[in-house]
């Protein structure tokens, strides 16, 4: 056995980083704690600063936290730096590390070799993924000539071009377009569902998460507020929500008078008006429908509806601190295929240098 199979993939405890001093002090991550275990794919969640990019720097040595303990494959990440980073590959986004001058197979080749590995014995391999991620027939284009999110993909593939256990991804679909980011989603569960290979993603998009990890882990104010299978998060609020299509001439008054009650949504549609009702308390959708009932509506249709991940955050979040930070918006509507989707922080920026691949260089600064 060696060293590197001792332990949990990813182990964390009681990691603490403030920004600043006095007045000024920023706690970004306030005794984190927890273990990822070998082979999981686990989603970092939480709102805007809840610490999440701070966690993950300071996993990656990036940032020196002030206090706290990470072990990746039972290597101390601050005594071993050398040994625990050649068992990390990362995605960070605002970082770029493929080389745009090079060809899609040179860089892999190159990321090969500063693993230590010899790239030759590694080609089977790196054809595989070159065939996965659908860069065979660019694999000997220079990296600047291909799309956005051509290069992303050529990112994830020098990152895997190595033997690595633990692989971090921040926002991996960022800045893509809906075709591309769907594309490289299947290839990360593909990926997930083939190699033994633990991936932490973090991500604003709920659908990645979703679709991706196993388990999650919800961070809020810099600690860790949930961490579960998206499975059991889901289940969570399993049948506390419900919406009511109806129609009714004085739509504006119903929703004055229905959005009184505590998980009260209403969206005004062209012919109807979607009540959506989230509660814990079953007796609430019997009041909502007496007070609808007044108003003699066409009820065209009631149905519960399963929370999706977004919503499930959402409510953990607030239920954690009173308020969702969450971009400062509150989803309105709570339905799978929503269109409502949260915006990331760099949203309405040009992202075309955001993302991009950190490849763990064990022979760097680290
Ligand atoms: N280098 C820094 N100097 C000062 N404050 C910082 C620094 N980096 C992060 N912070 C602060 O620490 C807190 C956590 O930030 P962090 O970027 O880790 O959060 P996050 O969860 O990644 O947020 P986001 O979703 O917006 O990326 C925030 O209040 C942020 O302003």
């Amino acid at each position: 056995m060696s060293e590197s199979d001792n332990g949990p993939a990813v182990y964390v405890e009681n990691l603490q980083k403030t920004f600043g001093d006095g007045e000024n002090a920023v706690t970004a991550v306030d005794g984190l704690s927890f273990e990822i275990e070998r082979g999981d794919v686990v989603g970092l969640l939480g709102p805007n600063g809840a610490g999440k990019t701070t966690a993950i720097k300071s996993m990656l040595g990036l940032v020196i936290p002030d206090a706290g303990t990470v072990k990746i494959a039972g290597i101390d990440v601050y005594d071993d730096p050398k040994i625990a980073y050649n068992n990390i590959g990362a995605i960070l986004e605002g970082a770029r590390n493929v080389y745009w001058r090079l060809t899609v197979r040179e860089n892999l080749a190159f990321f090969a070799g500063l693993g230590g590995d010899n790239p030759t014995d590694l080609r089977e391999k790196h054809e595989t993924h070159l065939e996965q991620f659908g860069l065979t027939d660019c694999a000997d284009t220079t990296v600047n000539e291909l799309s956005r999110g051509m290069k992303q993909k050529v990112s994830l593939a020098s990152t895997l071009a190595r033997d690595v256990e633990v692989i971090f991804l921040d926002e991996p679909t960022l800045g893509l377009d809906i075709e591309t980011s769907l594309e490289l989603r299947s290839e990360l569960s593909q990926l997930a569902d083939q190699e033994d290979v633990t991936i932490i993603l973090c991500s604003h998009d709920m659908d990645v998460i979703e679709d991706i990890c196993d388990r999650v882990i919800i961070l809020n104010e810099g600690k860790v507020v949930e961490y579960d299978t998206v499975d059991a998060l889901l289940e969570l609020f399993q049948t506390s929500q419900y919406e009511i299509t109806v129609n009714a001439p004085d739509k504006k008054e119903i929703r004055r008078k229905l959005e009184r009650y505590d998980g009260v949504n209403c969206t005004n549609e062209t012919n109807h008006l979607i009540i959506t009702v989230t509660t814990n308390r079953e007796a609430e959708i019997f009041d909502v429908m007496n007070a609808l009932e007044k108003h003699e509506p066409d009820i065209r249709n009631i149905r519960t509806v399963d929370p999706d991940l977004e919503e499930v955050f959402l409510r953990l979040v607030e239920s954690n601190s009173g308020h969702s930070n969450f971009n400062g918006k509150r989803s309105s509507s709570n339905l799978k295929n929503s269109e409502t989707k949260p915006k990331g922080k760099n949203d309405n920026v040009d992202q075309s240098d955001k993302s991009s691949s950190v490849n763990i260089d064990t022979h760097g600064d680290f």
